[in-house]
């Protein structure tokens, strides 16, 4: 009854600041977010994280335990059968510049200065366990700004 549309979602947490980027259109457009998109058919989910978040020319010279996984959130609108299956991750050794695409404008923010009013509602819930620990969360929204039901768990290993 449900299909599952696997997205991948990555964060830059350093001492002190967060990585954001301003989704400047589609899905999310006008919100502060980490980087990410749909994992493509044939590839992995964490094939598709780097995809999305390196840019092509710095690809082959990062390492692959560059990126680890520490969420794994799933959205379920009413009235909608399809969830979002959304694998979060942190690249926290990210040491490049980050640079303005047609889809996002990156900007750095202190960590105690998380713009949670310009993000999805759910932001300001699991952002604090994914600062800490590895999570499970599930969302039940009505609309996109409406939760009606949520389940954060920590978790030791996803
Ligand atoms: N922080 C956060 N919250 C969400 N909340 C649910 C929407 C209510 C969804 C979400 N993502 C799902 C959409 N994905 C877009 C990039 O390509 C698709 C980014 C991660 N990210």
């Amino acid at each position: 009854m449900f299909t599952n549309k696997l997205l991948t979602l990555v964060l830059v947490v350093q001492p002190g600041r967060v990585l954001l980027g301003m989704k400047k259109r589609w899905f999310g457009a006008g919100k502060w977010n980490g980087f990410g998109g749909k994992v493509q058919p044939g590839e992995t989910i964490e094939e598709a994280a780097r995809r999305l978040f390196l840019p092509e020319n710095c690809r082959r010279k990062v390492a692959s335990q560059w990126m680890h996984k520490i969420g794994n959130i799933t959205f379920e609108f009413i009235g909608e059968t399809e969830l979002l299956d959304t694998h979060v991750f942190r690249a926290d050794n990210y040491n490049g510049e980050p640079t303005e695409s047609d889809e996002m404008r990156p900007q750095w923010f202190d960590s105690d200065k998380i713009p949670f009013g310009q993000m999805w509602v759910d932001d300001i819930l699991w952002f604090p366990l994914m600062l800490q620990k590895k999570f499970f969360g599930y969302f039940k929204f009505q609309g996109h700004d409406l939760i009606i039901d949520h389940k954060l768990e920590e978790v030791e290993k996803l």
